[in-house]
């Protein structure tokens, strides 16, 4: 063997030496890959016997083509290709072959040179595989992938905005994202979050879509920094949460109101009132409380009939809000008793507030089956804040004692519990009772 070829034989990559494609030469490397004993048992044999079948026209145009360029070899190999390889056992390879023509003992030849990239290739489809998973989980995502940069401009977002916001993802890059939050004191309470620990979780917001609805977010992101350890800008998921709030909210409706006349349920109420008693204590504020009893409801459940009653009640309920602002509160505290709470309001208000109620309900547009009218009355206890008060129960219980005068005092009027004894009782008119 010719040191020339002892080189060739010892080389780690296939090469094979054709004419007419016919092999002449072949090293130890090109046995290995077609999977023959040694060389010789390739010599004699057709390279296009080795090559896929739907490789084989491809194979052949670069044969020919170099070979018709045989005259001046160097100018034009043939650039690297894959070719599909059936080995002499049947096996694929996957083989990065170059070819170039050459003149070998005064004879046209063909060099061809063979990398196995069998293993690359199945790495490669391993990738390109993960990769379309990848991408058919995050296109079926449901939430909705984001990344900004440090000035809070869109970089990234995911095709789970179409569903969500209803937005091409192209029209949202580039945007800040300020621009979909209605409310800018959302999306400052998010940044003042991620900067002051790096990363949010489950953070609730609210965003408003393309059609100008707004719906309800939940949102999990962390803060990205560069090499420099500058913020860089966040990265996250966003979620559409609304029917999760709409439930929650109407749970919330549902343990906090009385489902007959619409009012706080007695819990709501008194949580109301506790704040509302917090706050005019701190801010030294003057605060009333009315206690409602309707007079007489006993009759009127067993005249009319029970359904009758819970018709009155409602009626009732009504009256009573028609006489209150929005930021007063009306709970109903159970059966046929009721709770107002006043805020910033003193006695004399109050007093007004109250009187306008009895004359609300009295004049209650109600009849009986029959057509009769119905007559309604109810008596109010008030009571107004004082600064010695301990507790919001002081004031609660004042104004049932007032409730309990007003009773006593013959009904369908208004009494006054100003605490401290008798001698603390204000004078509320002709139809109120001090107490
Ligand atoms: N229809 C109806 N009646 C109720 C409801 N809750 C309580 N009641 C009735 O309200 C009546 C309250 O009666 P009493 O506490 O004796 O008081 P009253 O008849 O209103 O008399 P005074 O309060 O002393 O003026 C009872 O008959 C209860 O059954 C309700 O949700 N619907």
């Amino acid at each position: 063997m010719s040191a020339l070829q002892e080189l060739l034989h010892a080389l780690p990559g296939a090469v094979l030496l054709a004419r007419n494609d016919v092999i002449v030469y072949a090293n130890a490397a090109s046995a290995a890959l077609l999977e023959v004993a040694s060389p010789e048992q390739l010599h004699g044999r057709t390279t296009n016997e080795f090559v896929h079948p739907l490789d084989k026209q491809r194979s052949s145009e670069r044969i020919y083509r170099i070979s018709s360029q045989a005259v001046e070899p160097a100018t034009a190999p043939n650039k690297p290709s894959e070719f599909r390889l059936r080995t002499s056992l049947g096996n694929l390879r996957m083989v990065l072959i170059s070819s170039v023509a050459l003149v070998v003992e005064g004879a046209p030849a063909v060099l061809m040179c063979g990398l196995d990239m069998t293993h690359q290739s199945e790495i490669q489809q391993q990738l390109r595989e993960s990769e379309q998973n990848f991408r058919r989980l995050f296109e079926s995502m449901q939430d909705v992938y984001y990344r900004t940069n440090a000035q809070g401009v869109v970089q990234h977002v995911g095709p789970g905005v179409r569903r969500v916001l209803g937005y091409e993802p192209h029209e949202i890059e580039g945007r800040t994202a300020e621009s979909y939050y209605p409310q800018s004191s959302d999306r400052d309470a998010f940044k003042a979050a991620i900067m002051a620990h790096g990363e949010v979780s489950d953070f609730p917001g609210q965003m408003v879509c393309k059609d100008g609805s707004i719906i309800d977010i939940s949102i999990s992101s962390h803060a990205l920094f560069d090499h420099n350890g500058q913020f860089a800008g966040i990265e996250g998921i966003y979620r559409d949460v609304t029917q999760r709030k709409n439930l929650e909210r109407e749970l919330q409706r549902l343990a906090t109101t009385d489902m007959l006349t619409g009012m706080a349920n007695r819990r709501a109420f008194l949580d109301a009132a506790e704040q509302a008693w917090a706050e005019a204590r701190g801010n030294g504020q003057a605060m009333c409380l009315l206690m409602l009893d309707l007079d007489h409801f006993k009759n009127i459940n067993d005249r009319n009939g029970h359904l009758e009653g819970d018709r009155v009640l409602v009626a009732f309920a009504q009256a009573v809000r028609a006489q209150l602002r929005a930021s007063d509160t009306v709970g109903r505290l159970g059966g046929e008793e009721f709770c107002v709470l006043l805020r910033t309001t003193d006695a004399d208000s109050g007093s007004e507030v109250a009187t306008r109620i009895l004359e609300g309900v009295r004049t209650m547009p109600l009849t009986t089956a029959t057509g009769e009218r119905l007559s309604v009355t109810v008596s109010v206890g008030l009571a107004n804040l004082r600064s010695v008060d301990r507790s919001l129960h002081e004031l609660l219980d004042r104004a049932d004692q007032a409730l309990y005068n007003a009773k006593r005092g013959g009904r369908d009027r208004v009494a006054f519990n100003a605490g401290g004894g008798p001698s603390h009782t204000d004078s509320l008119g002709p139809e109120h009772q001090d107490t």
